[in-house]
């Protein structure tokens, strides 16, 4: 499972967790403007925005499974097995491979504005990468500090969705994730007046009583609705440090520990990573399942006017601050 979720204080942060039973080795990757992109259906890109995100690297080519760009666009991709249904290559139209929608997206396009303009022309494919990384089967969401939407290849074709909370889960369809939001309309963050019903005292005897029935399991569709309940009733100080902490304490809302979800015998799904982009000043900070310190890398620390990617390879280790 995996949850995705965007927030906006002074800046706009967009980041997710990462949750699955073992990790195809991550790092921290930077796209300078000058890498050259060879796209697998259209013309080689030499020249673009600058990207930072999570990516498991091979040949040389940055395997994206979240990012930010310079500009302040975030895209990332979550499982969407068993509904995700990718198109043949079409002459017609821009041919883009699943594994490189992200990169294709934040290199060319400046807001989700723009990436609703690109992606009328765009037929996502269902190219594998190599025989060793098949298709993965995968929906995304793309964001700004102005918006968010939902893309989803199904059987129908590509279905681009506005996104008015800013988050992702897994299945089932984006459609039906909001729709069942409906269930949820009462939940409140204030505590519940009593209207069950006439001539009968109840009372509040806890403090959060008006979010009881917020589902708490690590179903698909229960983060959902309990990261978009956080989500949406989050408040924070507007700096810096404030506002990575709450993200982080969003997404802390669903995080996954091993042994609850049993994927086959033996193997759990954990949280592998969390990640908070400032999307504002390219900053990727993230945590892992072992590590709750949180580290961070700065795009604009580095030579962005590059041709070879820049590689940070996750830390790892808890780093625990002994006072005495
Ligand atoms: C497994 C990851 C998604 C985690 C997730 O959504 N878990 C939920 C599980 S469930 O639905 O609830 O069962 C996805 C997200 C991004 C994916 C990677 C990226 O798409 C980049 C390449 C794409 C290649 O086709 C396959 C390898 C790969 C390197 C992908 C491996 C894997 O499918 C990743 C890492």
């Amino acid at each position: 499972m995996c949850t995705a979720a965007t927030y906006k204080t002074k800046d706009f942060y967009f980041g997710r967790t990462l949750d699955y039973e073992f990790s195809y080795g991550d790092e921290i990757t930077i796209t300078p403007r000058n890498y050259a992109f060879d796209f697998r259906h259209t013309s080689t890109c030499n020249s673009h925005y600058a990207i930072i995100g999570m990516a498991h690297i091979a040949g040389n080519y940055p395997l994206y499974y979240d990012a930010i760009n310079e500009k302040g666009l975030g895209m990332a991709g979550l499982n969407f097995v068993g509904n995700a249904v990718y198109a043949e290559p079409d002459d017609s139209k821009e041919n883009v491979a699943q594994f490189e929608f992200i990169p294709y997206i934040l290199s060319k396009c400046a807001s989700v504005s723009d990436a609703k303009n690109l992606l009328a022309k765009i037929n996502l494919t269902g190219t594998p990468f190599s025989d060793k990384l098949p298709t993965a089967g995968l929906h995304w969401i793309i964001a700004d500090k102005n918006e968010s939407i939902t893309v989803e290849s199904v059987a129908d074709g590509l279905h681009i969705y506005d996104n008015p909370v800013g988050v992702l889960t897994n299945n089932p369809p984006f459609e039906t994730q909001m729709f069942l939001l409906n269930n949820y309309m009462s939940l409140s963050a204030k505590q519940p007046q009593n209207t069950f019903a006439n001539g009968l005292t109840l009372n509040s005897y806890s403090r959060g009583m008006g979010a009881i029935g917020l589902p708490g399991d690590l179903s698909s569709a229960s983060r959902f609705v309990r990261v978009a309940f956080t989500k949406m009733n989050s408040i924070s100080g507007e700096s810096e440090n404030e506002s990575v902490s709450q993200f982080f304490h969003i997404l802390g809302s669903v995080d996954q520990q091993r042994g609850c979800c049993e994927v086959s015998k033996g193997k759990y799904e954990i949280t592998i990573y969390t990640s908070c982009c400032n999307a504002a000043k390219g900053i990727y900070y993230y945590t892992t399942y072992n590590n709750h310190q949180i580290s961070a890398v700065d795009m604009h620390r580095e030579n962005l006017d590059g041709t070879e990617l820049i590689r940070y390879p996750l830390i790892t280790e808890q780093q625990i601050n002994f006072q005495n």
